[in-house]
């Protein structure tokens, strides 16, 4: 049987935004864009992650042969003002839940949809705020020794080993995991893109 390969294409290594966007009913190939994260100096938190997300997308729509619709994103947590992007090793991670241990702080995860035909982007930021309760050393200790929030930003999965660390959130779910997703399908019918 011939397969059709598909318009929208995920610059995205991360199991998580596929997972997210095949729950969505989107279909979608796969095509990462391994580029440097570093915030700019004095860059603000949207910016970095608006900034981050059209790159991926950008990258890889240079790259692929095929494909039209190239979705980029990124993921970043901010407290107080301080972006917190995955932690270099162990020791980062503790201190990262050690200050976000009885803190709300926001989540915000930038997505970029580019048109590689009519060369549109469009490009939005949501923000969702999260609640966490007092975390005992212990409690951080052994959760970091999973391994889980290694690859996560600001340490913590709350689809995962960190669920019971949420006391509230206000704003979308899935945008905390990595892809908010309903805002994006909203963004993939303005692009007719579904
Ligand atoms: C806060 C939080 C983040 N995350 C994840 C989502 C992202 O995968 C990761 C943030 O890193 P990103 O740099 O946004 O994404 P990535 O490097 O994993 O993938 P790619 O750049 O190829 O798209 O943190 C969770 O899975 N759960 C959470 O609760």
């Amino acid at each position: 049987m011939a397969t059709t390969d598909p318009a929208i294409v995920l610059a995205s290594a991360s199991p998580r935004r596929s997972e997210l966007l095949e729950l969505a009913g989107v279909p979608f190939r796969v095509a990462p864009a391994d580029i440097p994260e570093e915030p700019l100096p004095d860059e603000e938190a949207v910016a970095h992650a608006l900034r981050l997300a059209e790159e991926k997308a950008r990258t890889a729509a240079e790259r692929e042969s095929s494909g039209r619709f190239f979705v980029g994103a990124d993921t970043i947590v901010v407290l107080n003002g301080r972006i917190m992007g995955k932690p270099v090793d162990e020791t980062d991670a503790v201190h990262m839940l050690s200050d976000l241990s009885g803190q709300t702080h926001e989540v915000v995860t930038a997505y970029a949809v580019l048109d590689k035909q009519n060369n549109v982007c469009i490009k939005r930021a949501v923000r969702t705020q999260v609640v966490f309760k007092l975390l005992l050393q212990q409690e951080i200790f052994n959760y970091v020794k999973t391994g889980c929030p290694l690859d996560k930003a600001g340490a913590y999965a709350i689809q995962g080993g960190a669920a019971h660390f949420v006391q509230e959130i206000h704003g979308s779910y899935t945008n905390v995991v990595g892809l908010p997703t309903c805002e994006l399908v909203e963004t993939l019918h303005q692009l007719g893109a579904l």
